[in-house]
């Protein structure tokens, strides 16, 4: 499979492929990274990972020549065929392969019972309330994630996930700016929605900086290897908290109280309590409020 910048071009020419960049084709040409990407979710023989967006197969080789069963969703129909017949022949047992877009398939198509227990709770929609999973039950086989991201679809797809079942362990490469956000701490100008979602479910190791270098073409913005491993307890919320919260941060510089008053069935009076005895109250803004606190809104 191709790694070095003239072995990409020379595929990439055999196949009469351009690069789309509405569809964030920025290939890995860097032998390194994809070792520290295995090297980060530590893939063992027999491990299920998903990969998006295999593209020419660069990541999607070392992994399954590393012993994992891979289930990868890629939208470019071309590189999806050159994939079927390339990879897919090659490795017919542990390679299953779904041409589709990876936010309507956000964990490529895995049979969910496979990986899927009632360990996490999604809340009842009808309730409206967020539960945690309770440590007593079998764990659910663990799966992991390793993608080097379409950067334009990173938040909706990671919003997809979150809605579980939860991979143990996630390593992607991402635009630098979102890694910022996913890893952002309340009071900064990043720190949102989609922060305490994912904090709330992952610990976040200091992400890489990857050069522009280790791709062709060249991405115009910065990227960043993010690793990501789910924590003991992890926190899924229900779709109205998902709601509350996302309409809280649309007006970031309002107050609490007041953001509120109108979504929440007892105006948020509960919720506030609980950040009353934290230190905080109704004229609070969100961006201000701890990623841990929000749990409370659901419950
Ligand atoms: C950054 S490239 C990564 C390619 C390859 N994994 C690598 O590392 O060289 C992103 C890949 O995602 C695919 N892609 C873009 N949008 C997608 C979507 N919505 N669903 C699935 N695949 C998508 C692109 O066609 C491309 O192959």
């Amino acid at each position: 499979m191709p790694l070095s910048p003239s072995a990409t071009r020379e595929l990439l020419a055999k196949l009469g492929h351009h690069p789309k960049r509405f569809l964030g084709q920025n290939f890995l040409v860097d032998g390194n990274i994809v070792r520290k990407s295995l090297e980060l979710a530590r893939i063992a023989p027999g491990d299920i990972v998903v990969e998006i967006g295999p593209g020419l197969g660069t990541l999607t080789s070392a992994l399954l020549r590393a012993g994992a069963t891979v289930w990868a969703v890629e939208k470019d129909r071309a590189l999806h065929a050159h994939l079927a017949a390339t990879l897919a022949r090659e490795f017919p047992e542990t390679f299953h392969l779904l041409e589709g877009d990876a936010v309507e398939h956000p964990i490529a198509g895995l049979p969910s019972g496979e990986v899927t227990s009632d360990k996490y709770q999604v809340a009842s929609e009808a309730s409206g309330t967020a539960a945690p999973h309770s440590a007593a039950r079998t764990p659910p086989p663990a799966f992991k994630i390793v993608a080097n991201l379409p950067y334009a679809i990173s938040t909706p797809w990671m919003d997809a996930i979150l809605g579980g079942p939860l991979p143990a362990r996630m390593v992607l490469m991402l635009q630098q700016e979102a890694a910022q956000r996913y890893a952002a701490t309340p009071g900064s100008k990043q720190f949102s929605a989609i922060s305490i979602f994912l904090q709330n479910a992952y610990d976040l190791a200091p992400g890489h900086k990857v050069a522009a270098a280790c791709f062709h073409p060249r991405p115009e913005v910065e990227s960043c290897l993010l690793h990501l491993v789910r924590k003991s307890e992890p926190f899924v919320f229900s779709p109205q908290a998902k709601a509350a919260i996302r309409a809280c941060f649309q007006q970031r510089r309002k107050q609490l109280g007041a953001l509120l008053r109108n979504r929440l069935p007892d105006h948020g009076r509960a919720w506030l309590d609980t950040l009353a005895a934290h230190g905080h109250d109704a004229r609070s803004r969100p961006e201000q409020i701890p990623p841990a606190l929000w749990t409370a809104l659901g419950r």
